[in-house]
């Protein structure tokens, strides 16, 4: 299944607001509908966001002949939201070709669009094997937040491909799903996919997993990133710092998996990272079900930032990072696709 994909001259991707009660695919061609899918969540996740970035700037390219309307949109496209560095970064390398036609555009697309699914199964594999080595001879229990799956990507995921790797080699124990409030993403992506593939899981509040680890109910947590800081400080789905806290008392490893573009050299540390701040109907209610008092305010950060001194390692398609464990720095990126 590829949660995104360029077909027939526009993109199809799955639609997530609506799952798992519905599996239902949205065909876009214009471009405006694309940002109003990337701000209500119809299409999310870092490295999806990345995809759809660049798609959507091969659907502007490929729908008129004016580079400024092209120009004009991709902003549009690249602002629609603050904190996956991903978004940005699939607009400008797709962006960076417009000059050699629409074809050209295209075509860097669909390389950003397969790069993600060969990276996904290198996490995966990384990712595993860091663990192995880690937690030598045993079954890995993990726990996870938000959805960082096959459904946060075009494939496989990042967080989610180590597990789907783990239980591809039979080394995976029972995975704890964190509900992630406000929007469920834990409960309905993750857990939706879990099932999918065959893998023992039990979804818990979120309040309830610094609890568990204490408790050893896991033996690591595993998260995505959103934006990765030149220092390895993490912004992912809030409610991953609580979790890094609460695994670093319970000596539980926390890894963060994120492909290289989820890194952002430019941004030296955590507190200079964007944070979107959602509405604050997503809080008070429910699938329109007010949860709080009529006129109750509420505050929504969408994530936070974990310090790269709670992280055990970041894992890429490429390496793997041990912030204050002699590896370089994760700012200093390798050479990446777009700038060969
Ligand atoms: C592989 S996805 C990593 C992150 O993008 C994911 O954990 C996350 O925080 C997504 O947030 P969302 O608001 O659902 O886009």
């Amino acid at each position: 299944m590829r949660t995104i994909d360029w077909v027939d001259g526009g993109i199809e991707l799955v639609d997530q607001t609506r799952l798992p009660h519905e599996f239902l695919r949205l065909r876009v061609t214009d471009p405006d509908a694309l940002v109003d899918a990337v701000q209500r969540l119809a299409v999310r996740g870092a490295p999806a966001l990345g995809v759809a970035g660049a798609l959507g700037v091969a659907l502007l390219a490929t729908s008129t002949d004016s580079s400024e309307e092209v120009r004009s949109g991709a902003r549009r496209l690249r602002d629609a939201r603050p904190t996956a560095v991903n978004l940005s970064w699939g607009v400008d390398r797709a962006l960076r070709q417009l000059d050699r036609g629409a074809q050209a555009v295209l075509t860097e697309a669909l390389a950003v669009r397969d790069e993600d699914i060969a990276a996904s199964v290198a996490m995966g594999e990384n990712g595993a094997a860091t663990l192995r080595e880690l937690l030598p001879g045993r079954s890995i229990r993990a726990m996870t937040v938000c959805n960082a799956g096959g459904l946060a990507a075009v494939e496989r995921g990042t967080a989610l491909s180590v597990v789907q790797t783990l239980h591809e080699q039979g080394r995976l124990g029972h995975t704890l799903v964190t509900e992630t409030r406000p929007l469920l993403q834990g409960a309905r992506l993750t857990a939706w996919e879990l099932r999918r593939m065959g893998a023992e899981h039990s979804v818990i509040v979120d309040s309830a997993g610094p609890f568990l680890l204490n408790r050893d109910y896991a033996d690591a947590v595993l998260v995505g990133a959103d934006r990765i800081a030149a220092n390895g400080d993490t912004a992912n789905k809030v409610g991953s710092f609580s979790l890094a806290l609460a695994a670093r008392q319970a000596g539980v490893p926390f890894l963060v998996v994120a492909p290289e573009s989820s890194i952002d050299p430019e941004t030296p540390g955590g507190d200079d990272i964007a944070v979107e701040e959602r509405d604050a109907s997503e809080v008070v209610a429910f699938d329109g079900i007010a949860t709080a008092p009529e006129g109750t305010g509420a505050l929504n950060p969408a994530f936070d930032v974990t310090p790269a001194e709670l992280i055990t390692a970041i894992v890429t398609e490429n390496r793997v990072v041990r912030p204050g464990r002699g590896t370089p720095p994760v700012g200093t990126v390798p050479e990446r696709p777009q700038d060969r």
